[in-house]
């Protein structure tokens, strides 16, 4: 299996871009619409946030799951028993957001968001017929001023060798929403699980744009686009001294959107999150 990079702007992009989600889960964009600058300047302001005492005024909550979730309790993938090396931002339009990095996180946000409707449109087209009968209604549709749309920033930090044994950035998991978009790292790291079962790495050239399958998509097309498992593996040599960042944005329907016979969007991630240990 291969991840081939295509052109955003190529005549037959949508095309192979949605033949790729269906081979791989994932797909990976060049040449598209959402501005580097802004990402660029993204992890660097976060970056300085990360490393200052003031992601303390920002702690979670548990109820609204908005704020700053220290490493101390991040997040144990489904099936592993070590905790990722990891911290990160969950940020929701109407959440907290340090005054100082709201306008460029919301208005990458808004970017993303907009691709996202546009991509989901790309699938939606490029679905067999029996697939698309199948949505309950249009895939852009679902996710149209959604509440529940997640934009996280991680921030993985440099490795010290004190780390628990077996702890990778991120565990191999699968995500839970609809789609993902993630522009490329600043640092290297991230890989996909193949159909065989090997892992290989996802073109992250800088300025790349890579969206997977979420479960609920897999969910939602009765399997015909998989949610992949992927990881985050960590550095090594000279690299080890690096922090990583990256800027997953989760796409989420609304709540009570239809995605099957058994499921609700609000089913479904009740379901899930109380499999991860999230909510009781
Ligand atoms: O940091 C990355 O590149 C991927 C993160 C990820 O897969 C996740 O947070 O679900
Ligand atoms: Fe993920």
């Amino acid at each position: 299996m291969k991840l081939e990079t295509i052109d955003y702007q190529a005549p037959d992009s949508a095309k192979r871009f949605v033949e790729s989600l269906h081979e791989t889960g994932f797909g990976v964009l060049s040449n598209h619409p959402i501005q580097q600058q802004l990402v660029e300047k993204i992890y660097q302001q976060w970056y300085d946030f990360f490393n200052s005492e003031q992601k303390h005024e920002y702690l979670y909550k548990p109820e609204t799951q908005d704020g700053f979730f220290p490493a101390s309790v991040s997040e144990t993938a489904k099936g592993h028993t070590v905790k990722d090396i990891k911290e990160y931002y969950h940020v929701y339009p109407w959440g907290r957001i340090p005054e100082q990095l709201k306008q460029d996180i919301l208005a990458y946000y808004q970017q993303a968001n907009t691709l996202a409707a546009e991509l989901l449109a790309w699938i939606e087209q490029y679905s067999p017929e029996d697939v698309a009968q199948k949505y309950s209604i249009a895939l852009s549709k679902m996710i149209e001023n959604s509440q529940k749309t997640l934009l996280r920033i991680l921030h993985y930090p440099p490795l010290k060798g004190d780390e628990e044994l077996g702890a990778i950035r991120a565990a191999a998991h699968e995500d839970i929403n609809l789609i993902t978009i993630l522009p490329a790292a600043n640092e290297p790291g991230l890989q996909v699980k193949t159909k065989q079962g090997d892992w290989i790495d996802v073109p992250s050239d800088f300025g790349n744009l890579i969206i997977n399958i979420g479960d609920m998509l897999q969910e939602a097309s009765d399997g015909y686009f998989p949610s992949t498992s992927h990881r985050v593996i960590n550095p090594q040599g000279t690299d080890k001294t690096k922090s990583r960042i990256s800027l997953p944005l989760f796409l989420h329907p609304n709540p009570e959107v239809v995605l099957s016979e058994r499921h609700t969007a609000d089913s479904y991630l009740m379901e899930r999150l109380r499999e991860l240990g999230v909510i009781d």
